[in-house]
Order: C-alpha cells, then sequence, then structure tokens
C-alpha cells in the first residue's frame, strides 16, 4: 500500500470504499487531500458507483492534519489558493457530491479528520471510537469547515465547549451529541455503512447536509448571549492568547451571516494563526511531549512493559496520602504503610479527606470515592509486601531512615520489586547504599495535587536496570500522566526549577516587594498559579522541608528565607487548614490575607539583604524577569549537568509539572524568545546588586556570550544516564 495515498475500491453493491492510507494516523496533508479529491470526483463520474463510504486504514481514521505544518511562517496565498480545500473540496465537491458519502468511523477522527467526516451526508462510528476538534491546542482553529458545520450539528453550547477545551468525545458520546448517526461494532462498521448510503441514495434515510442545517440553532439573541459568555469566559481563563476569541467571532460568522462567511472567515483567519508565536509554542510543546519517552538505550528495544497490580506507599503524611489518593484513583491496589496507629489513622483520615475534596469540587462522584475508598489496605509491617510491584518511599527527608527502610524492604518484596523515593532530594545511588538492589531503585516524583498535575518524574541512576524505566513509563502513562526520565542529582529537575520559582518570589518580598502583586503579574503572564498560592497549595511545611534542603545542598545560591518559617510559628499551614498566604473559605476560594503583612515585617528583619522600597514600584516585566531568569538559570544547569536529558524535556516538565504557559511552549522554549544574552545580562546586573543568587550559570554564560540558543539534544547534553 502506498504510504500517504487514498484508495477507491467499487464494490458489486454499487458502493465504492474510499480508505484515507497514511498508517499509523491516517495523517492528512495537502498531498492525501489532493489525493482524496481525485478519488471522491473519479467515484462520483463512475457509472458503476451508486454511493460511497469514507474510511480510514488499519482501524483509524484519521488524526487530522499533521501538525508539523503548523507554526512556520508560510507564502502569501490567493484568496482561491486559501478556499481551495476547504470551499472547493471539502464545501463543493464532497458535501455537494450527487452521490450520497457515509463516514464509517474507528479510532482517532481528530481535527482536520473529524472535517471531512462533518462533511459527509452520514457518520457511523464505533462506541469507542475518539472524536474531537483539537485545533486550540495548537493555537490554531479548524480550517475544514469544523467551526461552522459543528455547532449546526450538535448546537453551539455544546459546539463552544468542544472547541474551545478541545475536547475528545467518545463515539457512545458523540451518538448521544448527535454528531454520530449510529453506533457500530468494529467487525460490522464498513457493512453497516455500506447499507447506510444505500438506504440515503433510496430515499430509506435522510440525506443530511451539514452545513445547512438549522434544526439545533436557538434564536439569533440567544445565540449572541451564548456567545458573549463564551467571550467572557474564554478571557478570564487565557487573557494571554487570542485565538479562542477568534475562533467564537468565526463561529458568530456564520451563525449571524451565512455559513459560507463564516467558511471563507475561517480559512483567513487561520492562515494568520498557523504563523502565530502561540502555535510555535504549542506545536513544540506538543511534539516534546512525545519526544519525552524517546531514550538513547529505551526506545527501539523490544522490552514489554510489566504489569503493576499492587502498589506500596511508605508514609501516610501529606505526600504519602496524595500519592495513594492518586493511586486508587486509577484503580490500583494500594497499602500504604505507617510506623505506628495514629499515624496510620492519620493517613487514612487525609486520603479520605482528599477524596471527599474533589467530591465537593466537583471533580469526582460519591461512587467513585466509595469504589476507590476500598482500594486502600493500611498496615504497620510489611508482612504483606510479599506480592507488591512498586514500592513508593514517601516517609522521610533524612538519609539513613531512607537507607534502613530500603534494606528492610529487599526482605520483604518479590525479586522484581521496583523500589522508590517520591520527591527525595538526596542521591539515589546513597539511599541504594545498604541494599543490594542498586537497578531496581528509581526516583518517582508526583507533584501534589497527585491525582490532577500530569506529570510523573522518573529519576534513574546509571545503574537502573532498562526493564524499569520501561515498566514505570507505562505505569505513569497508566496514571494519565507524561513520564519525563531525568538523571540522578542533588534535588531533581522539576523541583530544582520549581523551586527557584518559589525563591525568587521570596526573595523580592523579602527585600521590599508586594507579594499579591508577585502573584498577580505571575498568573498575568500565564502561569497557572503565583507562587505564593502556588506555597499554599503545596503546603508550607512541604516548602519549608524542600527549602531546608535546597539550602543544604546548593548553598551558595540559594536565598535564606525567613517568611514561611515565622508563619509556620504562628500555625499557618496553607491551603489544607485554609491559613496560608491567603485566607480560605470553604470552597477553598483564596482571598488575599492582611494579617501576613505583619509576618513580611518581622521576616523583612530578619533577612540579612538590604531592604529596598523601590521594589514596591516594579514594573510587571520586571518581576517576571526576576521571578522566571534565576528559574531559566536553574534549568540550563540541569542541562549542563546532564540531569535533563534534552532541553525540551525541561520544557515539558515546567509546562506540566509547575504550571508554566504551555503558549509559551516551556521555559527553555521561552527563554530562548527573549534571547540568552539579555537573560544573561539581567541576571549579572541582578547579581551585582542581589548577590550570588542571580549570578548567571556557566552554560548560560557560555551560550550568551555567542547568542545562542540555550536548546540542547541528547547528543550535546552530557547525559548522566
Ligand atoms: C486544518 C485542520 O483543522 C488542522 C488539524 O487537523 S490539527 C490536528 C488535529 N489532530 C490531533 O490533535 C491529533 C493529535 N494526536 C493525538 O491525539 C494522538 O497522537 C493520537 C490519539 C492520534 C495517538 O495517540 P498515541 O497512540 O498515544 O500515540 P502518540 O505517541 O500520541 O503519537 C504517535 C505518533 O504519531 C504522531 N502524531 C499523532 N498525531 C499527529 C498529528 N496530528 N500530527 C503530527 N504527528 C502526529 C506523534 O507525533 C507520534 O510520533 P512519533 O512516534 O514519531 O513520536
Amino acid at each position: 500500500m502506498k504510504r500517504g495515498s487514498v484508495l477507491l475500491e467499487a464494490g458489486a453493491d454499487g458502493v465504492a470504499i474510499i480508505t484515507i492510507a497514511n498508517p499509523p494516523f491516517n495523517l492528512l496533508s495537502v498531498d492525501v487531500m489532493l489525493s482524496l479529491k481525485e478519488r471522491i470526483e473519479e467515484a462520483v463520474l463512475r457509472d458503476d458507483v451508486k454511493a460511497i463510504v469514507l474510511i480510514g486504514s488499519h482501524g483509524k481514521f484519521s488524526a487530522g492534519f499533521d501538525v508539523m505544518a503548523f507554526g512556520g511562517s508560510v507564502e502569501r496565498k490567493t484568496r482561491k489558493e486559501l478556499g481551495f480545500l476547504s470551499i472547493d473540496f471539502v464545501t463543493d465537491t464532497l458535501e455537494a457530491s450527487k452521490k450520497p458519502i457515509v463516514a464509517a468511523i474507528d479510532g482517532p477522527a481528530f481535527g482536520g479528520g473529524l472535517e471531512i467526516a462533518l462533511a459527509c451526508h452520514a457518520r457511523i462510528s464505533t462506541a469507542s471510537a475518539q472524536l474531537g476538534l483539537t485545533e486550540l491546542e495548537y493555537g490554531i482553529i479548524p480550517g475544514l469547515g469544523g467551526t461552522q458545520r459543528l455547532p449546526r450539528l450538535v448546537g453551539i453550547c455544546k459546539a463552544l465547549e468542544m472547541l474551545l477545551m478541545s475536547k475528545r468525545v467518545s463515539g457512545d458520546e458523540a451518538k448521544s451529541l448527535n454528531l454520530i448517526d449510529f453506533i457500530a461494532p468494529a467487525d460490522k462498521l464498513l457493512a453497516i455503512a455500506r447499507q447506510w448510503a444505500l438506504d440515503i441514495l433510496e430515499c430509506q434515510r435522510r440525506w443530511v447536509i451539514s452545513l445547512y442545517k438549522t434544526d439545533k440553532l436557538g434564536p439569533l439573541a440567544e445565540s449572541r448571549r451564548i456567545f458573549n459568555f463564551a467571550r467572557i469566559q474564554v478571557q478570564e481563563r487565557t487573557p494571554n492568547v487570542t485565538y479562542p476569541l477568534i475562533c467564537i467571532d468565526v463561529v458568530e460568522e456564520g451563525i449571524v451571516s451565512d455559513p459560507r462567511n463564516g467558511l471563507w472567515k475561517e480559512v483567513e483567519v487561520l492562515q494568520e494563526l498557523r504563523q502565530s508565536s502561540a502555535c510555535r509554542s504549542l506545536v513544540h510543546i506538543f511534539f516534546s511531549q512525545r519526544r519525552t519517552t524517546k531514550i538513547p538505550g529505551v526506545s527501539g528495544t523490544d522490552l514489554v512493559p510489566r504489569n503493576m497490580k499492587k502498589i506500596a506507599v511508605i508514609g501516610g503524611g501529606l505526600l504519602g496520602s496524595d500519592i495513594a489518593t492518586a493511586l486508587i484513583l486509577c484503580n490500583y491496589n494500594v497499602i500504604m504503610k505507617e510506623v505506628n496507629e495514629i499515624s496510620l489513622l492519620n493517613g487514612v483520615c487525609r486520603v479520605k479527606e482528599n477524596l471527599r475534596r474533589y467530591v465537593d469540587g466537583g471533580k469526582l462522584t460519591h461512587q467513585k470515592l466509595e469504589q476507590a475508598f476500598t482500594l486502600l489496605k493500611c498496615v504497620l509491617n510489611y508482612d504483606s509486601f510479599n506480592d507488591v510491584d512498586l514500592v513508593i518511599e514517601a516517609a522521610s527527608q533524612s538519609l539513613s531512615l531512607k537507607q534502613q527502610t530500603f534494606a528492610e524492604l529487599e526482605k520483604y518484596c518479590p525479586q522484581h520489586c521496583i523500589f522508590s523515593s517520591n520527591n527525595c532530594p538526596v542521591d539515589l545511588g546513597l539511599i541504594g547504599e545498604r541494599s543490594r538492589v542498586h537497578n531496581r531503585i528509581v526516583g518517582v516524583n508526583l507533584f501534589s495535587p497527585a491525582p490532577f498535575v500530569p506529570l510523573l518524574e522518573l529519576v534513574c541512576t546509571d545503574r537502573t536496570c532498562l526493564q524499569v524505566i520501561v515498566d514505570l513509563m507505562a505505569f505513569g502513562r497508566k496514571l494519565g500522566k507524561t513520564p519525563v526520565v531525568v538523571g540522578n542529582s542533588t534535588g531533581f529537575a522539576l523541583n530544582r526549577m520549581f523551586f527557584l520559582y518559589l525563591q525568587s518570589a521570596m526573595l523580592l518580598v523579602e527585600s521590599g516587594a508586594d507579594a499579591y502583586q508577585i502573584d498577580q503579574c505571575m498568573v498575568k503572564f500565564g502561569m497557572q498559579f503565583g507562587p505564593f498560592r502556588m506555597i499554599d497549595r503545596i503546603g508550607l511545611q512541604v516548602t519549608a522541608k524542600t527549602a531546608a534542603q535546597f539550602y543544604e545542598n546548593f548553598p551558595q545560591r540559594s536565598h535564606k528565607s525567613w517568611l514561611i518559617q515565622v508563619m509556620q510559628e504562628k500555625d499557618y499551614g496553607g491551603e489544607s487548614n485554609h491559613k496560608g498566604f491567603y485566607a480560605y473559605d470553604n470552597k477553598y476560594k483564596a482571598h488575599p490575607d492582611p494579617k501576613i503583612l505583619r509576618y513580611i515585617k518581622i521576616a523583612r528583619n530578619k533577612y540579612s539583604g538590604t531592604i529596598n522600597s523601590k521594589l514596591k514600584e516594579l514594573f510587571d516585566e520586571d518581576i517576571v524577569e526576576m521571578v522566571l531568569f534565576p528559574v531559566v538559570n536553574e534549568a540550563c544547569r540541569l542541562i549542563a549537568d546532564g540531569i535533563a536529558l534534552k532541553s525540551s524535556d525541561l520544557d515539558v516538565a515546567s509546562v506540566m509539572g509547575m504550571g508554566f504557559p504551555r503558549y509559551r511552549g516551556g521555559v527553555i522554549f521561552w527563554a530562548d524568545t527573549i534571547g540568552s544574552t539579555y537573560i544573561c545580562l539581567r541576571l549579572e546586573h541582578w547579581s551585582t546588586k542581589f548577590g550570588e543568587y542571580f549570578k548567571p550559570c556557566a552554560y548560560l554564560v557560555q551560550r550568551a556570550s555567542k547568542g545562542y540558543s540555550l536548546v540542547s539534544q541528547i547528543k550535546q547534553a552530557k547525559s548522566q544516564l
């Protein structure tokens, strides 16, 4: 079968099967679209063809356009050229065909793939097919009529939800939305679609032209209200990007004016958006996310991941209970071990409290809560560890206690069991010193709140065996996380970057800046949470412990902050006890708390650096730079030390683990849009005022001196794996 081709096979029943054949995902390109156009025109002309079924090869309809094509600059096109695919082909050839065309959908039907199906006269799918117009994930909008046909099939509200959230729905759900006409079992899909096409021809079923359907559209005034409400929502959620608003404008154009005008607006706007910096950044993250699993010596081997059924979590403290919660929510049998009855009870209460909060916040149903809780077993000894597949230690920050725990675990766990430590700030090699299982010791870092932060950082040593890496990458995916493998170091990749985000903010506040202004400014930049709101979420206790480790390991570049200690003395714990940098109501909504000004004052008195009243008047851009350039600096150290296998892994980690805005492409990608030279100069300038904390590292200085980018590929990096 020729790669990237479209095949036509006419059957004796007069139905032509047109197959998009560009495996594995039948991606679209201009060539594939031209080939599809030719096959459809041929089928329409042939006397032996009465009706057409459109399908994808190997049980996959089409995952849409190859997104590699977006994000670069493109030549200016004439209006005719712009409208060629969407209007000449999809609308005036496919949808206007004199012979009925039915889409038979299995597997993915995303982006352009789904848009082609929307222009067919009916859609049959399997229950498990996956459908969605995911273009906004790449900072673009659909370009083959999706903005016009989807609202006419499912209604404006649902269509906006699907478009703006890039929501993917199953075949079953799509059927309930009227996006799909009939659900067929996979082995009967083609036969049913064939018959459906003949039925349309014989007027037994409706011949639907989606572009002109109106039954799902309400009165115009109501539609306008929906559009305006959607605008307010996206402005609140994503204030720095324009593509969601543009998408709403394009949908509205087709409703208030005419769908054909909407189609034209769609193609014109897409041409602009595909060259935007947001699109470049988002496409970068899409591929970087997929590249995290490309690890030299691991990808390409025929190692098969082993199934993990039972996982033990050592420790029921804040971290342990958070991890146990994430695991039971993914249907793992979990043993939580503590040292005494009281700690165990506290651990169980924390898991229950976590689950209850997710129910209260609407993220979980009561039924799921009950079901998840039955998977948790609580113990005070290792007797039931004989069939455990993975142990995650989250009990103590002390090296000697960790060593003791690992040596003991070895006696009770089976031969294949993987031993891991969560958020371990010390060298993994040292932890395994008293045990004989070095090749099965790793760091498994889940980040709080573990059920929702979509990153899994796997810390491997040069002794970690490949099978363990393969197993844990599969485990990460099953948890719904993106696994990023990093080398062994004191502290670990994400936390080293993340901690500097918090530390910079603390340094600024203790030197005179306003905490809430910093938070607002970072949120305006696009961070999911400002540093102080973030500390509240993680908890002041965990932040203080991590800080202590950081000071111990990197004293020369740490800002020793007093603020958290002062607040802890007054029983401030963060979001969990409703007392942090913010005050929290019962629904965990955060409100600035004027009381903390008094603690900031105390911390400033203890701070050895100079208090600078001018810091109160910092511009927003200065704050962003003073908080984030140290993070870039630390990312450079991680590259130089070979802790990160490639810089794009740090981009993924920053986006998925610390809430760095996806549309800025991650910390290194963003830094490169600013330029290494400027960043280095700024850091040098601040280091003369505030000390070593801001001093640029050798890697940054060297790149900046030549005006080079900060990106590093695997080959360049001095990988520790
Ligand atoms: C004009 C139009 O309106 C514009 C568009 O069509 S925009 C495109 C819309 N399409 C999408 O959003 C689909 C994106 N892809 C996916 O969701 C998932 O890849 C998938 C569900 C298809 C498969 O998932 P999964 O089996 O987990 O495999 P996954 O690791 O993600 O991808 C496998 C490979 O396919 C590639 N791939 C998948 N979809 C791709 C796409 N649309 N463009 C480019 N590459 C793609 C991945 O980069 C990866 O390549 P690699 O093996 O070299 O790393």
